[in-house]
């Protein structure tokens, strides 16, 4: 496995998007569903970009201007940095310039150099799904992600969430003798159970506190 998934916490997180055409429209697509402070740097963007800017208002800020590939000089106080433009010569400069601060960063043309790759990803009440293909057929993943997702109906999502709770005072309760194999195999034994009994079960565990 080449390619590592990770789950980046975006909670008081500033990342960089460098370019403001299509690609840099697909990673912000994404970047926007999170928490994180999201700065895109740019000589030009797109109506895609300006769109997204008057919907999430703060949330993203437009820096305008033009980047000298012999003087990058932005900030580089970002968790993350996606570099979008179509100058490989130059998304090769800025990685290295990120790279030298310790910063983690990617190209949108060139994967073979970057530090990572993004995934096609669904969130659906708090159940998020990634699918990759390695970097081999963005599309690919999309329609693999479309197959996914339509397993996920509400019922399904709805008993995942209800094993999150469960578990969840678990873990909390002091009393309970916490142990890794105890809580998957109760976790296991409840997937048959319908959404109601979980529900009931949930309930007489917060009466009982456990
Ligand atoms: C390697 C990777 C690096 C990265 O960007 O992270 C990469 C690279 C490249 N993408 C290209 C093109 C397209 N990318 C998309 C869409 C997405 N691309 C995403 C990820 C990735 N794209 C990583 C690998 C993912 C994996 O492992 O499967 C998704 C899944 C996630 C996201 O972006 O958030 C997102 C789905 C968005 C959604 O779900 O809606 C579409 C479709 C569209 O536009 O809708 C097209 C046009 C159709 C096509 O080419 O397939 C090109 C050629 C550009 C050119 O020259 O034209 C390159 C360059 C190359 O291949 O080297
Ligand atoms: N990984 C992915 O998902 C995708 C990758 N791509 C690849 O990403 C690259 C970019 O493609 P597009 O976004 O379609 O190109 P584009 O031409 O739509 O956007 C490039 C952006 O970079 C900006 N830019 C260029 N030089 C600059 C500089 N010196 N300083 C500041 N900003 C500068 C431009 O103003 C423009 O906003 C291409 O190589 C393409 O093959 C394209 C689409 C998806």
């Amino acid at each position: 496995m080449r390619y590592y998934p990770l789950a980046i916490d975006s909670k008081d997180k500033k990342i960089l998007v460098v370019g403001g055409g299509r690609a840099a429209n697909l990673k912000l697509k994404q970047l926007v569903k999170t928490l994180a402070s999201i700065t895109v740097v740019s000589k030009q963007f797109s109506n895609e970009v300006i769109e997204l800017k008057k919907v999430f208002g703060d949330k993203i800020i437009l820096e305008s201007r033009t980047i000298d590939i012999n003087n990058i000089n932005i900030d580089v106080n970002y968790t993350i940095v996606f570099i979008c433009t179509e100058n490989k010569e130059l998304n090769l400069k800025i990685f290295k310039y990120y790279n030298d601060n310790k910063v983690m960063a990617m190209m949108t043309n060139n994967k073979e150099a970057s530090d990572f790759i993004t995934m096609a990803t669904m969130e659906k009440e708090n159940i998020t799904v990634s699918v990759s293909t390695g970097g081999r057929s963005p599309s690919a993943s999309k329609i693999l992600l479309n197959e996914v997702e339509k397993t996920l109906n509400t019922e399904f999502i709805e008993k995942i969430n209800l094993l999150c709770e469960i578990r969840e005072l678990l873990v909390k309760e002091k009393s309970y003798n916490y142990n890794k194999e105890n809580i998957s195999d109760i976790i296991e034994s409840l997937i048959l159970y319908s959404n109601e009994d979980l529900l009931k079960k949930l309930k007489i565990m917060r009466e009982i506190k456990c």
